[in-house]
């Protein structure tokens, strides 16, 4: 299963999580947010992973030369769009950045609101479920209400993000079914300081999961995935 560990901040972070188990890095490129980082800082925070590890951009409603721009720099190997960009959008920045892996989050405010979700798969790699609050555009450490994501069986493979910890992630994963997870406030000393004792016990917890069988999916981007 894919992990995705968001909001890193600290060069000598990114690598020891890794290290642990993390299978992707997010990075925030909004500029209002308590974790944004520079390109420069991406770099910093990229330069010595190993390339299995999927690198991803965090954006909220910005210009595709924008996003392009700042993957080139950071070379970056996905973006997700946090923000209001609709399905043509995606499309769009799909079509400018071959290769890169593109992901849309959705933060669901309801049962209804989330059936809008089937009109992004087909323009996107993969979904992203967040929690919805009405200030905060991400990292608000909500959860979402698992039991009405059951049923959830997107055309294309999806993350669960939202409020999850190494506290409760094996309740989450016990509900639902996500291809990968996101986390970020539950593994966190303050915004951007990641707890790495939090992240070394997330993977022990999922590790005890992982002894009932289930098979890892890679990042079908990813250049070390294929068999
Ligand atoms: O984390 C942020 O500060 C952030 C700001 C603006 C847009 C998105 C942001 N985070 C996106 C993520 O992928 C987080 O990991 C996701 O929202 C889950 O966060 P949390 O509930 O704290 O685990």
């Amino acid at each position: 299963m894919r992990v995705k560990i968001c909001g890193i901040t600290q060069p000598q972070q990114s690598v020891a999580i890794a290290n642990l188990g993390a299978t992707a890095l997010g990075f925030i490129c909004v500029s209002t947010s308590p974790r944004y980082v520079t390109t420069q800082q991406i770099r910093a925070a990229v330069a010595q992973l190993p390339p299995n590890i999927d690198r991803i951009g965090v954006f909220a409603n910005r210009t595709i030369a924008e996003i392009r721009q700042i993957v080139m720099d950071s070379e970056l190997t996905g973006v997700q769009l946090h923000g209001e960009e609709p399905p043509e959008f995606c499309s769009l920045l799909r079509q400018n950045l071959a290769s890169v892996e593109i992901i849309k989050a959705f933060r669901v405010r309801s049962l209804e609101h989330l059936a809008q979700a089937s009109n992004y798969t087909e323009h996107i790699d993969t979904l992203l479920l967040d929690a919805y609050h009405p200030q905060q555009l991400g990292g608000t450490g909500h959860t979402l209400d698992w039991q009405m994501l059951q049923q959830f069986q997107p055309s294309c493979p999806w993350l669960l993000a939202g409020g999850l910890s190494p506290d409760n992630v094996l309740a989450a994963l016990n509900q639902v079914k996500p291809d990968g997870i996101d986390l970020s406030s539950g593994v966190e000393l303050k915004p951007g300081d990641k707890d790495l004792d939090q992240v070394a016990l997330l993977f022990e917890k999922l590790a005890t999961r992982n002894q009932g069988g289930r098979l890892s999916l890679p990042n079908p981007h990813s250049p070390i995935s294929s068999p």
